[in-house]
């Protein structure tokens, strides 16, 4: 067994990010950073995409005489200043460990593992600006919620990020609404990691081959391009091993990484089944909203969240079955699956947006815009990419609620509608 510790290098840990969620992944690894230093550098580098910030009257920095808030400040530089990310997560200290970096070279600059958390919309320009950029032997995590949807089919986010940039790249997604868990509210999450397995080897004892040496790696990280059949087609990706001079990057090193006493993480290998339960829930939190802001209340509610999950697992099984094992346990079972829907369904921005949008005859992009200081739904985008492939394999009539959904946002039928759409036929 190789051991914790002792490696002649630490991890280098960068958040490319720094949005509500990203803010607050900064600040719980951060913690644990500072907490590890036998495993991990304690300096988390946090990439800001860079804009000019004034603080609001009502933040506790506010000071009328202060040079800083006599006029709109670059975001980055407020947050290495006050920490605290008084855009995206006001009123919560960040460590001082976290630095915020406007330049995303810069921040992922000689890091061994990568943590993605940006609307997914924003990966793609993301992957061609690091291409070349990273360790050659970075590992990822992706905490991002959505889909790639494109002419070729569909891809998990962490694949996408995995295959654009030659890396393995794991995923986080739970029952996670981001200021709670900020505020150290106890909440919980999924992790998947399924590394190769030449990541958990024996450090060697001495003579460990330095960071230059290459050892390239043949493997399947289950590319989800589906050309010609529903289960998609995987595709070889070479990976290059972690140096042994480095922590093995094991289930248990990942734990140290995101485990609080405030956040409790549960480690699996199903990548596909974390990284799609965090992409459906927003569908189904639109869902729940419309008919919350229809006045129906929450057996309404539930009976959307009913319907959700199961499309949740029949998607699961139809496309990512073959390829990627996903289980459907996965989403009934874990953090990722069942419980991100009540919480979504609950208080998340889809939810809440789509019933504000109902209740005051807007849509719900108009609400986004006016309602949430530059923070992303990524519920609208997933409808819609769902759709696409959907009807691209004929399927939509097997996706009632999703569907369903996807008609709303673009207007062709009426949330009051979602009772009969979805009605089961009795047996
Ligand atoms: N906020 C939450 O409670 C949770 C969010 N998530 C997921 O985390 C991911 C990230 O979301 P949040 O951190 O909440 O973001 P956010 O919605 O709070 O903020 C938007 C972010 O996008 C950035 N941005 C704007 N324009 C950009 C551009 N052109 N290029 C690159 N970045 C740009 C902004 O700087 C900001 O950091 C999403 O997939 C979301 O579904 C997952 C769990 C909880
Ligand atoms: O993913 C979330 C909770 O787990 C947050 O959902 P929203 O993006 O709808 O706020």
């Amino acid at each position: 067994m190789a051991t914790l510790g002792g490696n002649a290098k630490k991890h280098k840990v960068t958040v490319v990010g720094s949005g509500n969620w990203g803010s607050t992944i900064a600040k719980v690894v951060a913690e644990n950073t500072r907490e590890n230093p036998n495993l991990f550098e304690p300096i988390v580098q946090m990439w800001v995409y860079e804009e000019e910030v004034s603080i609001p009257k009502s933040s506790k920095h506010y000071d009328a005489s202060s040079e800083l808030c006599s006029k709109p400040q670059p975001l980055s530089q407020l947050v290495n200043q006050l920490h605290e990310n008084i855009k995206y997560l006001p009123n919560i200290a960040l460590p001082e460990n976290v630095v915020a970096n406007p330049s995303i070279e810069d921040a992922v600059k000689d890091s061994s593992i990568l943590i993605f958390n940006l609307p997914h919309q924003f990966i793609p320009k993301i992957c061609r600006l690091l291409g070349g950029k990273i360790l050659p032997f970075a590992r990822g995590i992706s905490c991002i919620k959505g889909v790639e949807v494109s002419e070729s089919g569909i891809r998990l986010l962490s694949d996408q990020i995995g295959e654009e940039l030659g890396i393995y790249c794991g995923a986080l997604s739970g029952a996670n609404i981001a200021t709670e868990i900020a505020m150290e509210k106890y909440s919980e999450t999924t992790v998947a990691y399924d590394p190769p397995a030449m990541d958990s080897r024996q450090p060697s004892p001495s003579g460990s081959p330095s960071t230059s040496q290459v050892n390239l790696v043949t493997t399947d990280l289950g590319d989800l391009h589906s050309a010609t059949s529903k289960q998609a087609q995987p595709s070889k990706t070479k990976l290059q091993a972690l140096p042994a001079d480095y922590p093995p990057l094991t289930h248990e090193t990942m734990k140290k990484l995101f485990h609080r006493p405030y956040f409790h993480v549960r480690l699996v290998s199903d990548t596909a089944g974390v990284s799609l339960g965090g992409a459906l829930k927003n569908i189904i939190a639109l869902a729940a909203g419309f008919v919350d802001g229809l006045g129906w209340g929450d057996n309404a509610k539930a009976a959307v969240m009913r319907v959700g999950i199961l499309e949740m697992v029949r998607f699961g099984q139809a496309f990512f079955s073959t390829t990627h094992h996903t289980r459907a346990t996965t989403f009934t079972e874990e953090s990722c699956g069942v419980a991100d829907v009540v919480t979504s369904c609950m208080g998340g921005r889809n939810f809440r947006c789509a019933k504000m949008a109902l209740e005051r005859g807007m849509t719900v992009e108009e609400i986004e815009e006016k309602e949430l200081n530059g923070q992303k739904l990524q519920g609208i985008s997933t409808a819609r990419e769902v759709n696409a492939f959907l009807k691209s394999q004929g399927m939509e009539a097997d996706f009632p609620l999703f569907t369903a959904v996807y008609n709303i946002l673009e207007g062709k039928i009426k949330p009051q509608q979602i009772p009969d759409l979805i009605e089961p036929k009795d047996t």
